[in-house]
């Protein structure tokens, strides 16, 4: 079941120069109970694409194509509806958790209103007693050590890992249908970085909730995801099934985003890094947007921009397949 529809999205920024297309024409389906991996080089449009679904973009942008979660229109939505699906529907872990935070109260309280605006929802009633049980035990859940003395602590007191398991025992008192988690881990060190992505993992098979995983890391991405979106540009390179993309790359972009896997390849000898640098959204080359950096480059990709072709359960972006 498809639970998050996007279609043709379209994504500017109002700036002083002018308004800038981010992302440009973005097709995403994500299943009931789906991880899906959205991974590209810094700048590429992902978390764009992720604040786009909660729409929760700054002000000077601008918002165009379908986003349907749960049947409704993100795009068309009014703010009361997007509050309701906010709270019900979605929630997203932003890259610096402190985000997602209020700084001046304390965890349990913010735990706490956050399981008492569920049950509100649901149209239950329950006291705070109740709430601080159910929030204690996500943090137990969690196997955060002192739960009791973390509900005590204010945001400033605690460490990146803290925090970031805080902001998932949030999405587990919210259970929401969706999760969209931006690079979760980049502020972690590795060790915690696979506690929350173990984590991230629990929640889907215990809850069914699909999740959207921002990374610029495709390794991490395979680690977790069914499937990989790959952005470039602020336009899909390529999508498919994690196994396929990584095993068989078929755009250019994605070989060699898998060739600077430094795991895979430091033993082969081939690591390699991909020569250049992303476009600017304000100077994009004619063709095709990756053509300045590609290998495998002819002259019809300088002068045209190649639509997605699908073959089996796989989109590419590339003369090469069309
Ligand atoms: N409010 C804004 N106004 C103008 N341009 C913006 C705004 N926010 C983002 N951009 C531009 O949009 C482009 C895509 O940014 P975005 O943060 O979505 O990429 P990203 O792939 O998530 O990168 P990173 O991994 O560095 O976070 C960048 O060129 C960025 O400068």
């Amino acid at each position: 079941m498809t639970l998050l529809h996007i279609e043709d999205l379209e994504v500017s920024y109002k700036t002083m120069g002018g308004e800038v297309k981010i992302l440009d024409g973005v097709n995403l389906d994500v299943d009931k109970g789906e991880i899906v991996g959205v991974v590209g080089e810094s700048g590429s449009g992902k978390s764009t694409l992720g604040h786009s679904i909660v729409r929760l973009l700054p002000y000077n942008a601008r918002l165009k194509g379908k986003i349907l979660v749960d049947g409704f229109d993100v795009v068309k939505a009014n703010e009361k509806q997007m509050y309701f699906l906010r709270g019900t529907s979605m929630f997203m872990i932003f890259q610096n958790p402190l985000n997602s935070l209020n700084p001046v109260k304390t965890v349990g309280h913010q735990l706490i209103e956050t399981s008492l605006i569920r049950h509100q929802k649901e149209g239950k009633k329950i006291d705070n007693d109740e709430a601080y049980k159910e929030s204690l035990g996500a943090l137990k859940d969690l196997r955060l050590p002192d739960p009791e003395n973390i509900m005590k602590r204010y945001p400033h007191q605690l460490s990146g890992g803290q925090i970031q398991r805080i902001v998932i025992a949030m999405s587990m008192l919210l259970k929401p249908k969706i999760l969209i988690a931006d690079e979760p881990t980049s502020a972690l060190d590795v060790t915690v970085q696979a506690q929350v992505v173990k984590l991230l993992k629990q929640l889907n098979t215990e809850i069914g909730v699909s999740i959207i995983f921002i990374t610029h890391d495709i390794a991490l991405s395979y680690a977790i995801s069914s499937r990989i979106l790959v952005l470039y540009g602020g336009q899909v390179m390529e999508d498919g099934p994690s196994e396929d993309v990584i095993k068989v790359p078929l755009h250019p972009y994605s070989q060699g985003l898998i060739s600077s896997i430094p795991s895979i390849n430091k033993r082969e000898g081939k690591l390699k890094a991909i020569p250049g640098n992303p476009p600017s959204f304000t100077d994009l080359p004619k063709g095709c947007r990756f053509s300045p950096r590609c290998e495998k480059v002819m002259d019809k990709c300088r002068e045209s921009v190649p639509g997605l072709t699908s073959k089996d359960k796989r989109n590419v972006r590339c003369f090469l397949y069309e």
